[in-house]
């Protein structure tokens, strides 16, 4: 269950060729360009966030990285962030970690590399989380391209070897503003007792409120991308609409 009984937002700073960009469930080649990664991060601490999450898509895709310039990003960032993409062996990690990150999110590893994942949580506990990205119940992996297993069957094993958290994106959603997938927000709540953050899809300022109905259940944060780079409401309305 979540320590806090407010929804926390995280506004997504999704970086592709050293550019912020929204992509359409995950599928490389439909970005849109928002600009400079930097500028995006401070407007939304300017804002109020108090999480950003950070994810590097050229390590996700396998299309290269970003790994300097997220570095940099963190560094300049006062506001905690949850850094993704690409992070799947002792060195991507310590070099995550060092960052200064409050915690990093771990996709393809965790299908793919499930001792080495086992063994990250079980060093550096709740500063791991898994990120569950989903097409139905199938887990997706290597941006988003393969298949890796069923959702319910690692969320167990994660489970068991002590996983703090899990980001949970449908990958149908992402992207498609159109409303957040709760049936799977609250059967991934009914599964784990663990912290979720809800990912994909929100749109307007009622799916954040139908997001935040589930804070009870285990859902301790959402995060948001495309419907605040297309200023769908800003992101001052929506911490007022979740405080
Ligand atoms: O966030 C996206 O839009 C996204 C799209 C396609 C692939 C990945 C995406 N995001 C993040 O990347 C991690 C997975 O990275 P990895 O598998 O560990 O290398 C995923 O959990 C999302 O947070």
């Amino acid at each position: 269950m979540s320590a806090t009984d407010k929804l926390v937002l995280l506004p997504a700073v999704d970086v592709r060729d050293g550019q912020a960009v929204r992509l359409v469930k995950g599928a490389s080649g439909s970005e849109t360009s928002y600009g400079e990664p930097l500028a995006a991060a401070l407007a939304w601490q300017s804002a109020g966030a108090e999480w950003i999450h950070l994810v590097d898509l050229d390590a996700a895709f396998g299309t290269g990285d970003n790994r300097a310039l997220l570095a940099e990003v963190t560094g300049r960032l006062d506001v905690r962030v949850e850094l993704s993409g690409g992070i799947r062996d002792d060195d991507s990690l310590r070099a995550a970690l060092a960052t200064g990150c409050a915690r990093v999110n771990l996709g393809t590893a965790a299908l793919e590399a499930p001792e080495w994942v086992a063994k990250a949580i079980a060093e550096y506990g709740d500063r791991i989380a898994v990120g569950l990205d989903v097409v139905g119940t199938t887990l997706r992996g290597r941006g988003w391209t393969s298949e890796g297993g069923d959702l319910y069957e690692a969320l167990a094993r994660l489970d068991a070897e002590g996983c703090a958290r899990y980001v949970v994106t449908d990958v149908d959603k992402d992207g498609t503003l159109t409303g957040p997938n709760l049936e799977l927000l609250r059967n991934v709540c009914a599964a784990t007792d663990r912290a979720v953050v809800a990912s994909g899809g929100v749109s307007s300022l009622q799916d954040l409120r139908d997001i935040a109905t589930l804070v009870g259940s285990g859902v301790e944060g959402a995060i948001v991308g495309k419907a605040l780079y297309a200023q769908a409401f800003t992101l001052e309305e929506a911490l007022a609409t979740v405080s």
